[in-house]
């Protein structure tokens, strides 16, 4: 009964969120709806708190710099955060084709209150990638994307904790990273959304500690599929180091619940 409640909601949040970006209505900051997934997210609607039932507490987003940045991170960074804010007419700000994506550690847990409500929504799950709290660590990153080009940015610094090679980043590391930036731009383009197939070929090993950029963009869609491609650059792009292939299937909320 519960697992069909929750459901709905997911449903009708899906169906609610297109609607609201073609109106450009700001997305009141439900916390289920907060995670990298909403499309049509900018900085100006990440400074809209509306309260929401369960909580008002506001998560930590992610992809906001912080002290452990080098700042070869915070330049990259701060450029194409620039883009995402235009001048217009009287020095209006106006909604251009870049977005930055917040980035928050659980999408569901907020939406319950912390609240463990099966084995499905368990309450100590965390998002990948933002699992660990020691700034600078692990995954320090910041996902942009170009509307108008169907692509994304993301600009990446790799910490200590991924370390696969001596000195070098896991490649399960580097495929995570290509997984969540593809994985965003499909969501974006396509609503709910899975891996079905990723496909690496890493060219050269990325030093722990250095910064990345992961670019990705739309190939094609096809009925329910996206194809994405992907590469994986030095932060001035002169060198490649992993190039990828991804496929997406748009799923349906029920999808994700089947046991
Ligand atoms: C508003 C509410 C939203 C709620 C969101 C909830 C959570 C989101 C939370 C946070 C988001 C934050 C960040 C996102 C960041 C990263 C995203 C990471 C995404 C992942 O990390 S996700 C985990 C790994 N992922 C899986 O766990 C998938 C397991 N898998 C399956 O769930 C099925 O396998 C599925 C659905 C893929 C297909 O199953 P299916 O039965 O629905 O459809 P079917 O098999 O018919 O395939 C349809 C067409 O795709 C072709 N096709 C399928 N698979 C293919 C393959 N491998 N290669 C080539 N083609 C393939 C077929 O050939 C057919 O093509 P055609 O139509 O032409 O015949």
């Amino acid at each position: 009964m519960l697992r069909r409640a929750v459901s709905a909601f997911c449903y009708a949040a899906a169906r609610a969120i297109p609607a609201l970006r073609q109106r450009n209505i700001a997305l009141p900051q439900l916390p289920f709806l907060r995670a990298s997934l909403i499309p049509g997210l900018n900085s100006d609607y990440q400074s809209v708190t509306l309260s929401w039932p369960f909580s008002s507490f506001r998560p930590r987003d992610y992809s906001l710099p912080n002290p452990s940045w080098s700042p070869q991170m915070l330049r990259l960074y701060n450029y194409y955060n620039n883009l995402c804010e235009q001048d217009g007419e009287g020095g209006k700000k106006e909604i251009g084709p870049w977005i930055r994506l917040p980035s928050y550690n659980r999408t569901v847990k907020y939406a319950t209150g912390g609240q463990c409500l099966s084995k499905v929504l368990q309450a100590k799950a965390r998002l990948f990638t933002r699992n660990i709290e020691e700034e600078g660590a692990a995954f320090e990153y910041a996902m942009f994307l170009n509307t108008e080009e169907k692509a994304a940015v993301c600009v990446f610094q790799a910490g200590p904790l991924l370390e696969g090679p001596v000195g070098n980043l896991h490649g399960g590391a580097i495929a995570t990273i290509i997984d969540t930036v593809t994985g965003a731009l499909s969501i974006y383009l396509g609503g709910l959304v899975v891996t079905a197939n990723l496909n690496v070929n890493y060219r050269s090993p990325i030093p722990l500690g250095s910064v990345v950029l992961v670019h990705a963009a739309l190939e094609k869609m096809e009925d329910r599929k996206i194809y994405i491609s992907c590469q994986v650059t030095s932060s001035d792009g002169s060198k490649l180091h992993t190039e990828a292939t991804a496929l997406f299937v748009k799923v349906n909320v029920g999808h994700l619940f089947e046991r």
